[in-house]
């Protein structure tokens, strides 16, 4: 496959096992392939009737999977992960056409999907209850039991990978989802539906429907609906926090970011510098988990910078689909407005552009009018300024000098997000000391943006609550039941 050939003509609603048309609509939407700006699909956003009809489905195949063992959706959830392995670079591929990420990035978010299904179905097993004494032979249990219909709710950075990241602990513990991804990036989830199918998961356990406000704004209204679980903006994030109490519903909210990433001068400056970029410039800097306020030690400063500005303009941006590429397009027009924007305001209130910040239009004709733009490092910024403060979500570094750890500390902190931190230092005690006391979700010592799916994920403050991945996820997808025993007689007090 190669940039400029993808269209899509089959539905793009899954329910009851299969893609379909969906029965009623609010209205179309294009998805592009951000790389030459063509559209690549055309579909209808679903209404109020196609949403019941998902649930509908959800429901009845809720009835025959919350009744498996744990071992039995185990071995269906590791067939899974098995048919995503083996279609590794066909996913990626689709991935890249749609997002814009490069095919070199895209291969490793498919990668860290099926770990993420490995990982879950090794848990579904093991999900227990307890039991409990009581005096007189009498005696409790506790039973795990899952939720119901599941609502997902994806943003477009990571298509594929953030409809697993719900979909694996969800299903793991013997709920159905109904997965809405963003209307920018409708194509991949798809995949995932038909490769449940696939796998063995009754027809109707993995719902997908497409739209955007409107339909999401359905999902988290429906009355059979047991929990939300959100990926993406804050100011959406309320909304749907809103919407979901209305019907006293749990909800998952993985939202934005501001995070500080703090290199002492006693770092190992080669790796501080990968950290920094890889804390700023994946996903053509689309990363909700960014370490975009970069403080550095006075002591380092023109080292560090002199060093990241040149690894930086040496970043090979073009063809996503090419494997050399390691950044591609923006995901659309008004994103990259947006981006741009933040560097023209960055500049007005005193930043200095280090290096990129402009349009970059690559040579071949077919990608002219795709959404480039050269990763850009701020320098002089301060922390007051629009770019320091505000989530930009695109390929922009601010650097920001420091002197001592107590006012490093104190900056960092002083923001309403609280996703992400990291710190390059080589004093061990140091990085524990400031991890302590960071605001944040997440924490890296000396490395950035990597994600085990061994480990939980999510924020503090603003940037939401509730986690992915790890072994706590668990409980955010099951409820307990107690049970009480008596083996005696009723001692009424009446
Ligand atoms: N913390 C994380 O894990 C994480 C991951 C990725 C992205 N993000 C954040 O997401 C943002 C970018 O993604 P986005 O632009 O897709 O976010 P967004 O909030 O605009 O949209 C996210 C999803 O919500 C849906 N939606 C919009 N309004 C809704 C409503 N009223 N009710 C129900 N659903 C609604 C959208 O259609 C989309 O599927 C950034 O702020 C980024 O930091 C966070
Ligand atoms: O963009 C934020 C970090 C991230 C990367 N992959 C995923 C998957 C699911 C999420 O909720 C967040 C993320």
């Amino acid at each position: 496959m190669s940039t400029g050939s993808f269209t899509v003509s089959q539905p793009l609603n899954y329910r009851g096992g299969k893609r379909v048309q969906p029965a009623d609509g609010s209205g179309t939407e294009e998805a592009y392939e951000p790389a030459t700006g063509r559209v690549i699909a055309t579909f209808q956003c679903s209404g109020e009737k196609e949403v019941d009809l998902a649930v509908q489905s959800a429901k009845a195949a809720f009835k025959i999977w919350r009744k498996k063992s744990g071992m039995e959706r185990s071995r269906i959830l590791l067939e899974a992960a098995r048919i995503i392995r083996e279609r590794r670079d066909e996913i990626a591929t689709v991935e890249t056409i749609n997002n814009g990420k490069s095919i070199f990035e895209a291969g490793f978010d498919i990668d860290i999907s099926w770990q993420c299904l490995e990982y879950y179905a090794g848990l579904a097993g093991s999900m227990a209850g307890e039991h409990v004494q009581l005096p007189g032979g009498s005696f409790g249990y506790t039973i795990r039991e899952p939720l119901g219909v599941c609502v997902g709710i994806g943003a477009w950075n990571y298509p594929f990978q953030i409809a697993v990241w719900k979909s694996a602990p969800a299903l793991a513990c013997g709920n159905a989802m109904i997965f809405k991804p963003s209307p920018f990036t409708p194509v991949s989830v798809v995949l995932l539906a038909e490769i449940y199918t696939e796998a063995g998961v009754p027809p109707g356990l993995f719902n997908v429907v497409q739209g955007g406000a409107a339909t999401g704004q359905f999902l988290c209204q429906h009355r059979d609906v047991a929990k939300v679980s959100f990926t993406g903006s804050v100011p959406t994030g309320k909304k749907i926090m809103e919407l979901s109490s209305q019907g006293i519903k749990p909800v998952t909210l993985e939202l934005g970011g501001k995070s500080p990433l703090i290199i002492f001068s006693d770092c190992d400056i080669e790796n501080a510098v990968k950290g920094a970029m890889m804390a700023n410039f994946l996903t053509q800097g689309e990363v909700c988990c960014n370490g975009t306020r970069v403080f550095v030690q006075r002591e380092i400063l023109d080292k560090f910078t002199e060093e990241v500005v040149k690894q930086t303009q040496k970043i090979k941006i073009g063809d996503p689909l090419l494997e050399n590429t390691r950044m591609g397009p923006l995901i659309n027009r008004s994103h990259l407005q947006r981006v741009l924007g933040f560097i023209e305001q960055g500049k007005k209130q005193g930043a200095k552009v280090l290096c990129g910040g402009d349009l970059y239009i690559p040579e071949d004709p077919k990608l002219k009018d795709g959404y480039y733009m050269k990763p850009c490092i701020l320098g002089n910024c301060k922390d007051d300024m629009t770019c320091v403060k505000e989530e930009i979500f695109g390929p922009v570094m601010s650097i920001l000098p420091f002197d001592t750890e107590t006012e490093v500390l104190e900056r960092a902190n002083d923001t309403t997000f609280g996703l992400a931190a990291g710190v390059f230092t080589k004093d061990i005690q140091r990085a524990h000391r400031v991890v302590a006391e960071l605001q944040a979700g997440v924490c890296y010592i000396n490395n950035y943006n990597v994600s085990p799916v061994e480990l939980p994920f999510g924020g503090y403050k603003m940037s939401g609550f509730g986690r992915e991945n790890g072994r706590v996820t668990i409980e955010y997808y099951s409820q307990l039941k107690t049970v009480c025993v008596e083996m005696g007689d009723v001692e009424s007090v009446f």
